[in-house]
């Protein structure tokens, strides 16, 4: 995969001029070299996991006992339900509900009939209005929050519903019950006046970044098979570009399988958010972090681009397209400039040297299909995250790159492409890896919130203030 230094945005790094130059520049001038990451977990330990229930808490590991979230007896102080966890995001809202197991007697008391409808609606339905869904296939069971157990519900809906959603609210009688909700994400200060006047909610708000690592620990430390990578059928043809097919192709990429990876001692790791835009986050422990890069090119303009040349309408009609399409037609390949490898640089004939580099021929364009232009829209944009990531991790000295965002919803292409490319341009010493909750950290993290120092602070702050 080639590098695409001419549309990175990188922040705080040492650049090296000759990134990409595996065979000219020498080992001086190559990124920070890693040292190789043990990327065999012992077998015992995969079928510990594996056998485990698909939410069994794994309490013992290192992120559990960094995070508030002992399995404590029901504090009687804990806000009412409904609990809620809210991440209004540049394309997405995702809400994140918590039901109880069992509901004790002082709520029985309490329970309204409201209270049970909203219940009932959320849990039984997996679609709402048009475009509200429930991922039903990530429902976490048997989670506790707060000394509470119960069943995490991931739901979500385009942000640009989110008037109609206070309107639903408002129907459900939610906003009887519900006077704050946690919120996070950019909707969570561009929406909250809107939420006060149409459903007199306030919004707690919480930064999204720190909501997305709460999010990711807590999520996988609840869930053994939360994180996993793609492994090629032969991990050393892949360091060396050896493959029967060009890299991109579905037939090189179909050999690819899933597997689970073990995320017990974690730091130091890399966090790629792949949202509207995206963000990259160098995490060294759950409250110790940064933003060390991002850019502008993410899930947001892959759709956005995706739209304007195909004339497609959703995420899911973009990414089919893509599965069947031929990204070759439209890029232009090191073959097509060399007529073969660039063997001196250690360039193969078969990776893109510009993306869309064919489309400026207009015989080109009159013959490209929809499906090649989503394909080669899906290829450019993973690329250039992957250069960035990669940049990012050596510069860094850090050999997991954990990728996450509602880009990679439904886009097994994607993950491919970045676990190759983080694969072959380290030469096998990064690791790409994966989380099965993909874009619902941020409303996790804020539902976690309940469960925090900062909120049990605040609400002593407030009724010091009421007195
Ligand atoms: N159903 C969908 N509708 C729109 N975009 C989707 C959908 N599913 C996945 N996506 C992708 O996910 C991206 C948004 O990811 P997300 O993590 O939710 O970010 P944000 O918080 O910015 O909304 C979109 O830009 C798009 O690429
Ligand atoms: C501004 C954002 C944090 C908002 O998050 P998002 O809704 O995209 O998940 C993100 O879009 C971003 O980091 N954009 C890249 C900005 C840049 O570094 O160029």
């Amino acid at each position: 995969m080639p590098e695409q230094a001419g549309i990175i945005t990188i922040h705080q790094m040492r650049l090296h001029r000759c990134e990409g130059c595996l065979a000219a520049c020498g080992r001086q001038r190559r990124a920070t070299p890693l040292s190789a990451i043990p990327r065999t977990i012992p077998r015992t330990r995969v079928l510990q996991r594996a056998r485990r229930g698909p939410y069994t808490q794994t309490m013992s590991k290192e992120n559990c006992l960094k995070m508030e979230t002992p399995p404590t007896p029901p504090d009687n102080e804990a806000p009412p339900m409904p609990w809620f966890g809210m991440d209004i995001g540049g394309t997405l809202t995702k809400l994140v509900y918590f039901e109880p197991r069992e509901t004790n007697r002082r709520e029985l008391d309490k329970e309204t009939e409201v209270l049970k409808n909203i219940r009932r609606y959320l849990t039984r339905n997996s679609a709402y209005g048009k475009t509200g869904r429930r991922d039903v296939h990530l429902q976490m069971d048997n989670v506790t929050i707060r000394g509470r157990r119960g069943t995490l519900h991931f739901i979500r809906f385009p942000t640009s519903e989110v008037g109609a959603f206070l309107q639903l609210a408002r129907s459900k009688g939610m906003a009887d019950l519900v006077n704050t909700i946690y919120a996070t994400g950019g909707g969570a200060y561009k929406f909250e006046e809107d939420f006060i006047k149409e459903v007199n909610m306030r919004l707690s708000k919480m930064d999204e970044l720190d909501a997305l690592i709460a999010g990711v620990l807590f999520v996988d430390c609840m869930n053994a098979q939360e994180c996993y990578y793609w492994a090629p059928p032969d991990e050393q043809a892949v360091h060396t570009h050896v493959t029967d097919s060009p890299p991109y192709s579905e037939a090189a990429l179909s050999l690819y399988v899933r597997k689970p990876f073990d995320f017990s001692s974690p730091y130091p790791f890399l966090l790629v958010n792949i949202g509207s835009g995206v963000s990259v986050l160098v995490v060294n422990a759950p409250d110790d972090y940064y933003r060390v890069s991002g850019t502008s090119l993410g899930g947001g303009t892959f759709l956005g681009l995706c739209c304007l040349l195909t004339g497609c309408s959703s995420f899911e009609e973009a990414i089919a397209l893509a599965a069947s399409g031929d990204n070759t037609t439209v890029d232009k390949l090191v073959r097509d400039i060399y007529g073969g490898d660039y063997a001196r640089f250690g360039l193969p004939g078969d990776l893109v040297a510009s993306s869309f580099g064919q489309m400026c021929s207009a015989e080109r364009r009159a013959k490209v299909s929809r499906a090649d232009l989503a394909r080669a829209t899906v290829v450019t944009i993973t690329n250039n995250i992957g250069s960035i990531a990669r940049l990012c991790a050596s510069n860094e000295g850090i050999e997991r790159v954990v990728f996450c965002g509602n880009f990679l919803r439904v886009n097994p292409l994607s993950m491919k492409l970045l676990s190759y490319a983080m694969s072959y341009w380290s030469r096998g010493a990064l690791k790409a890896l994966f989380l099965e909750h993909e874009g619902y950290f941020g409303a996790v993290g804020c539902l976690l919130h309940l469960d925090s120092k900062v909120h049990r602070r605040k609400q002593a702050e407030a009724a010091t203030a009421d007195r």
